[in-house]
C-alpha cells in the first residue's frame, strides 16, 4: 500500500478563479511527486462533490466542524483496469473560501482485474470489499457518510460481452451500496476509450504546464494498458484534421478554448490482449482442447503456462527457431496489419508515454525506474533485437520480453513514429477519470462532447 503524505508547504493562497484548484494540484503533482494521474483526475471531481457533501452533512451534524480552521474531506476512487483494480483514497483540506488542496493519498492495488470474474461475479466481491476495508481504515468514521465513492472500469470490461460486464458492474454497485460511503446511482461505470485518452491528455498537459501557459504547445499522450492503448494529441496541421477517419477527432472545450483533439483508443491492442493475439488465442476462451499455443516470440526451448483473464494457457516457443526477432516481428506485424491509423503529424509533436511503455522501458534499463526518462523510439527496436537474439540461446527471466518489446516497437512504428523520435516515458498515466464522466462527478465540468456534437466540456467557474 502506498501512502503519500503532503508536507503542507504548497498551500494555495486565495485565488479568484477556480483554475487555482487545478494549478495547485498540478504544481503539487508535477514538482513534488509526479505520480499516478488518476489521483489528479479524480481530484477534479471528488473535491467538489466531497466538499459539497461534507457541507451538507455539516448542516445536520456538529461532527462536520472542521478543526484548526480547515475543512477536511475525502474521496474514494476505484480504477478497474484490465489487469488489476486499484483504490485511491484522497484526503483534501480547504481553508474557508479557498480552493482545496490534496493533503494525503492512500493507494492499494489488487490483481487480477474485475473482468477476470466475468463467469463468477460473486468472486469479484471479496477484492472490492478488501479495498473498501482499506478505505474504511483510512477515512475517519465520522466522514464515511459524506465521502463519495466511484468506480471507473476500462478495457477489461469493454472487452466483455455487454451482459457480462453489466452483471459485474451491478455486483460492484451492490457492494458499494452496502458500504457506509456516499454512492450515487452512477457510482460504477465503464469509461469509454476516447474519454480515457482525453482525460490522460488533459492531465499530462496540466502537468507539463502547457494548458496554463498561453502559446505553449501541447504534448501528446500515449498510454499502453493491458487491454487497450490510447493515442491523443492536439493537431496543428489542417491535413491531420482533414484526413483523420470519423471517430478519431473529438472536441473539448475547456477554459474558454476549444480543442479539436485527435484521440483514439484501440481496444484489444493493450499489451496483454496483444500477447494473446500473437499467441493465437481468443479473448475469454481457453485454447481448444487445452492445446498448446506456440509462438516464434518465445524462446525455442521454452514451455510454460500463462494466465490471462483467469484462463490458463499452455504456451511454448517454436522449436529450432532461428532469428527469433525476424520471425516474431513478422507475426506481430500480422496482428497489427490494418489496425492502426497513421498520422504524419505525430513526428512533430512531443509525446509522453505511460503504463506498459514505462514498465518495459524501465525493465530493460532504457529509463530510470524511479524517475522515468527519455528515449528514442528506435531504442525499443534495439532492445527487442538484443533480447530476442539472447533468447534464442538463453531464455530470459521474463519469457515475454522479446514479444513485448517487438510489439511496442512495431506499434509505435504503425502510429507513424520514426526511429529517431524522442518520447518522454513516465509512470504517470491517465487511467480512470471521474472528472470526465458526463453523468458522474463532473461538478467542475459540464459533460464532454465528442466529434459531431457541439463542444461542451466547459470549465464552470
Ligand atoms: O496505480 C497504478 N500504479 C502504477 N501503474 C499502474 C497503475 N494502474 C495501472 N498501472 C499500469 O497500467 C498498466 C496496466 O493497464 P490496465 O490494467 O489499467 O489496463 P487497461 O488500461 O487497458 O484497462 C500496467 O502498465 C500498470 O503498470
Ligand atoms: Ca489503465
Amino acid at each position: 500500500m502506498r501512502k503519500i503524505p503532503n508536507n503542507g508547504n504548497l498551500k494555495m493562497t486565495k485565488v479568484a478563479y477556480p483554475l487555482g484548484l487545478f494549478i495547485c494540484l498540478f504544481i503539487y503533482v508535477a514538482y513534488i511527486k509526479w505520480h499516478w494521474a488518476s489521483a489528479t483526475q479524480a481530484f477534479f471531481s471528488i473535491t467538489e462533490v466531497a466538499s459539497g457533501a461534507r457541507r451538507g452533512q455539516q448542516a445536520h451534524s456538529p461532527l462536520g466542524t472542521a478543526t484548526h480552521g480547515h475543512e477536511v474531506f475525502y474521496g474514494i476512487m476505484f480504477d478497474a483496469g484490465s489487469t488489476g483494480t486499484r483504490v485511491h483514497i484522497f484526503q483534501f483540506a480547504r481553508q474557508p473560501g479557498e480552493t482545496p488542496t490534496l493533503t494525503h493519498e492512500t493507494f492499494k492495488a489488487l490483481k487480477p482485474g474485475l473482468s477476470a470474474y466475468a463467469d463468477d461475479v460473486e468472486k469479484s466481491t471479496s477484492g472490492i470489499q478488501e479495498l473498501l476495508d482499506v478505505a474504511k481504515k483510512d477515512v475517519p468514521f465520522d466522514f464515511w457518510k459524506a465521502t463519495p465513492l466511484v468506480l471507473k472500469a476500462t478495457a477489461g470490461l469493454r472487452l466483455l460481452p455487454g451482459e457480462k460486464a453489466q452483471k459485474l458492474l451491478q455486483k460492484v454497485k451492490e457492494v458499494f451500496k452496502a458500504s457506509p460511503f456516499l454512492v450515487g446511482d452512477d457510482c460504477v461505470s465503464i469509461m469509454n476509450g476516447t474519454d480515457e485518452g482525453v482525460s490522460a491528455w488533459i492531465t499530462v498537459n496540466f502537468l507539463t504546464g502547457s494548458l496554463k501557459t498561453p502559446g505553449r504547445s501541447s504534448v501528446g499522450m500515449l498510454d499502453l494498458g493491458g487491454g487497450s492503448t490510447q493515442i491523443t494529441f492536439l493537431p496543428r496541421v489542417e491535413d491531420t484534421l482533414q484526413t483523420s477517419p470519423p471517430g478519431y477527432l473529438t472536441s473539448l472545450q475547456m477554459f474558454n478554448r476549444t480543442y479539436k483533439l485527435y484521440s483514439y483508443s484501440y481496444l484489444g491492442l493493450g499489451l496483454m490482449s496483444a500477447r494473446l493475439a500473437i499467441l493465437g488465442g481468443m479473448e475469454g476462451k481457453p485454447a481448444e482442447d487445452g492445446k498448446e499455443l506456440v509462438s516464434p516470440c518465445l524462446s525455442p526451448g521454452f514451455t510454460g503456462e500463462w494466465q490471462h483473464a483467469e484462463i490458463t494457457y499452455r504456451i511454448s516457443g517454436q522449436k529450432a527457431a532461428v532469428n527469433l526477432h525476424e520471425l516474431c516481428a513478422s507475426r506481430v506485424s500480422e496482428i497489427l496489419r490494418n489496425k492502426v491509423h497513421r498520422t504524419e503529424e505525430v513526428k512533430d509533436v512531443d509525446f509522453y508515454a505511460f503504463s506498459y511503455y514505462y514498465d518495459l522501458a524501465a525493465n530493460v534499463g532504457l529509463i530510470d525506474v524511479e524517475k522515468g526518462g527519455s528515449l528514442v523510439v528506435g531504442d525499443f527496436d534495439i532492445a527487442a533485437k538484443y533480447v530476442c537474439r539472447t533468447a534464442e540461446t538463453h531464455p530470459p527471466g521474463n519469457p515475454f520480453l522479446c514479444m513485448d518489446l517487438t510489439y511496442i516497437s512495431l506499434l509505435l512504428q504503425e502510429f507513424g513514429f520514426p526511429e529517431n523520435k524522442v518520447l518522454k516515458v513516465k509512470t504517470v498515466s491517465g487511467c480512470s477519470c471521474a472528472l470526465y464522466d458526463p453523468k458522474g462527478w463532473g461538478y467542475c465540468f459540464q459533460p464532454p462532447s465528442h466529434a459531431h456534437s457541439a463542444p461542451s466540456f466547459v470549465f464552470s467557474s
